[in-house]
């Protein structure tokens, strides 16, 4: 569904990404781990458009798009939420999701005019009964009509997922879901994010500093080491890869305990 081909980003002198290529196949839960200035966030926002690769190329469901405009990429069936949150703090849960169908409405200005005797009205009404839908799905019914800005953390986080999934994406980029959330909140996110990828059917591509949880919910995983792939498998291949131990687990040394002299 996704394809990263021999992607490098540098930003002057600084290479964030060196050669990076992988595949995110359709129906999976993808993550992405590494330490403090791996380049995971370049990697996504390579992905989403925000920066544009400086070689290598990012394929979405067969057709290039590593010259395409974020809002289009949208539009294609690629959602993000972001490592900091990007809620409009003075505007409901309810305003701030419906923000996020707002490309989907057909209905411009003139239709518009007719609005309570035309398709728009109709069209209006199916886009909320959805928005409703993403709100029970997502256990936010008690605060859709809340000022998001008055949240806690973990609900604000809940709530830019639901924005993110109000665009119906096909493949949903997820930066950093858990962070600052305390243990239950980290367990009712992975459950969220299993659901959406099994019930839903989206192919999720996360990155996510705790390692328990990936390694739970994750299909498959990529480790990146200072701007380069150092492994990619499933949970189990990648937590016994030894550079993966040393780089990641901060591990002294990997080596099996019967190989060290006594
Ligand atoms: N806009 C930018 N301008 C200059 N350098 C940047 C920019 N964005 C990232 N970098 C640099 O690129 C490298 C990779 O950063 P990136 O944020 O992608 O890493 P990360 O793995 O996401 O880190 P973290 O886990 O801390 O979020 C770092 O050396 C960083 O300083």
């Amino acid at each position: 569904m996704l394809r990263a081909d021999s992607v490098s980003l540098r930003f002057g002198g600084i290479r964030a990404l060196t050669d990076v290529s992988f595949s995110v196949r359709r129906g999976e839960v993808f993550s992405i781990i590494g330490p403090n200035g791996a380049g995971k966030t370049s990697m996504v926002n390579c992905i989403s458009g925000r920066y544009r690769p400086t070689e290598g190329r990012i394929l979405f469901d067969g057709a290039d798009i590593t010259r395409v405009r974020p809002n289009r990429r949208a539009a294609l069936g690629l959602g993000r939420t972001f490592q900091n949150l990007a809620l409009f703090g003075h505007m409901s849960v309810l305003d701030n999701i419906m923000v996020g169908r707002h490309h989907l409405l057909k209905s411009g200005f003139l239709s518009g005019m007719t609005y309570w005797f035309g398709g728009a009205q109709r069209e209006e009404l199916a886009h909320r009964r959805e928005v409703e839908e993403i709100i029970d799905f997502l256990q936010i019914q008690h605060i859709r009509k809340a000022q998001a800005g008055t949240l806690s953390y973990g609900l604000r986080k809940r709530v830019e997922l639901a924005r993110a999934v109000a665009l119906r994406p096909k493949l949903i980029l997820l930066d950093e879901p858990m962070a600052g959330m305390n243990l239950e909140e980290k367990e009712d996110m992975a459950r969220t994010i299993l659901d959406l990828n099994e019930e839903w059917g989206m192919t999720i591509l996360m990155i996510e500093h705790d390692m328990g949880v990936v390694m739970d919910i994750s299909n498959r995983v990529m480790v990146l080491d200072f701007g380069r792939k150092l492994t990619e498998g499933a949970p189990a291949e990648v937590m016994a890869h030894p550079e993966v131990r040393r780089a990641y687990l901060g591990e002294a040394d990997a080596a099996p305990a019967e190989a060290i002299p006594a």
